[in-house]
């Protein structure tokens, strides 16, 4: 039998993603502290929280042993330092700022947990933007993109105009590695390209 998959998210983005490619979901709503630990390596970070979210909705669960739970979470790395979602203005202008004319890191982690297992795996991607001023950076602002974005910034959105060059996946960098989470879901006896029927 076929597990249901459960997608322990309440990004947008990655229910699009996980929809791009053909795969059935059931949404699960969760609350995760997200925050770093003194010292964590950022590839450390996007992982436990990917782990924490696919384990945690699993324990939600009252159908646990049919069910599968996808987690993810992404984040900017700009010298070793991890720039999460900015709280307000202030920060977004900052992380911007920081980030043009510069190449950062994103890291984006994706983890099922189900039938006694949790398993995992973390995407790299370089971006680089182009420099970019401090009105470019309020005018970016004032479009309200940025608030509920890792590094303040959407690369499927108004952001593309700053990126000059990826290396890497796009579709980790927006938020689910489409790659890497097709092979995790085959681990589980979960296909993509499904029909939209089933
Ligand atoms: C860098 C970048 C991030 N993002 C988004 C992806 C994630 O939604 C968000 C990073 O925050 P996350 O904590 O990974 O995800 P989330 O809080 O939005 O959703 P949940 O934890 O419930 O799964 O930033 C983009 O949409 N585009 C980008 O270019």
């Amino acid at each position: 039998m076929v597990a249901t998959l459960y997608l322990a998210s309440g990004s947008p983005r990655r229910r699009e993603l996980l929809t791009q490619i053909g795969v059935p979901f059931a949404p699960l709503a969760l609350a995760i502290d997200e925050t770093p630990a003194p010292d964590e390596a950022p590839a450390a970070y996007v992982e436990r929280l990917a782990r924490d979210k696919a384990s945690a909705g699993l324990a939600r669960l009252a159908d646990a042993g049919q069910a599968v739970v996808l987690g993810a979470d992404t984040t900017v790395v700009l010298d070793g330092r991890i720039l999460g979602k900015p709280g307000n203005r202030a920060e977004a202008l900052a992380m911007l700022q920081a980030l043009g004319g510069r190449e950062h890191e994103v890291l984006t982690a994706v983890a099922l947990a189900g039938a006694g297992r949790c398993m995992a795996r973390v995407v790299r991607s370089r971006v680089a933007f182009r420099p970019l001023d401090a009105a470019e950076a309020e005018a970016y602002w004032a479009t309200g993109e940025p608030l509920d974005k890792a590094g303040g910034y959407a690369i499927q959105g108004f952001a593309a105009v700053f990126v000059s060059h990826l290396e890497g996946s796009y579709s980790a960098v927006v938020g689910l590695p489409l790659c890497e989470t097709a092979q995790l879901l085959a681990e589980f006896g979960i296909s993509c390209w499904q029909p939209q029927s089933q």
